[in-house]
């Protein structure tokens, strides 16, 4: 069953999202990024507005890949009660310093790694991970100039990165300025959840004003998909 993760950035896009039964409220700021942070006292505003009605994630915003910046921005994260936290993971040496330090927070953290489709990302990465104990994996795009993530990879790589994240049995999700057309394209590979922003606003423009009847489009696309 693949669900609808949509991302907003303020009180009433979460509201308006979670009147359309979607599967993940994400919190992000758009315009400062493609994981650009909401602010904290906001995102504790909105996770306290949605209560457990819905699954909840966040991203801590566009960090390099330093582990002691990221941990801090975990754990003030943390504590506005989200139920999952995204983390960019760009190619950099400083990779696996950073999966070490997290394992110091994936006991009581539900952490999210997000590897970019038009990075060359080391699919190696999703055992160490995995290991490390984050709870899931997605795919998504860091320029958001260049398109939807299926004109960016191969589909057979898509289907391979779906394949190897779900093996290792945690959440595995696509994104990357989606389209509509995209959800027939990706749905036969049964991600956990397919990732929604541009496609959501008018013009398709992701910093632009989510616009309902294409909140209902994408939603209803993907539930005839799943059933
Ligand atoms: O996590 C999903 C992203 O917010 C997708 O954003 P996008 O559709 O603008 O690439």
């Amino acid at each position: 069953m693949t669900g609808m993760l949509a991302s907003v950035n303020s009180v009433d896009e979460a509201r308006l999202v979670l009147a359309e039964n979607v599967a993940i409220i994400d919190l992000k700021e758009p315009a400062l990024g493609s994981l650009g942070g909401l602010d904290i006292k906001l995102v504790k505003e909105i996770v306290n507005i949605i209560g457990h009605q819905c699954p909840v994630s966040a991203t801590i915003g566009d960090l390099p890949m330093q582990s002691g910046l990221i941990f801090n921005a975990v754990k003030e994260m943390a504590e506005t009660g989200v139920n999952y936290i995204k983390i960019g993971f760009s190619p950099d040496e400083n990779q696996q310093e950073v999966i070490e330090k997290l394992t110091q927070l994936t006991s009581t953290i539900n952490l999210i790694a997000v590897l970019f489709a038009d990075t060359n990302p080391d699919f190696g990465l999703i055992d160490r991970l995995v290991e490390a104990g984050l709870k899931g994996i997605m795919l998504d795009t860091q320029d958001k100039t260049k398109g939807s993530l299926t004109g960016i990879m191969a589909r057979s790589e898509i289907g391979r990165f779906v394949a190897h994240v779900k093996t290792k049995q945690v959440l595995c999700g696509l994104a990357g300025s989606l389209k509509l057309e995209d959800i027939a394209l990706l749905m036969p590979y049964q991600p956990d959840y397919l990732g929604f922003r541009g496609a959501l606003c008018d013009q398709n423009d992701r910093v632009g004003h989510l616009n309902l009847r294409r909140v209902q489009a994408i939603k209803q696309n993907i539930s005839e998909y799943s059933s």
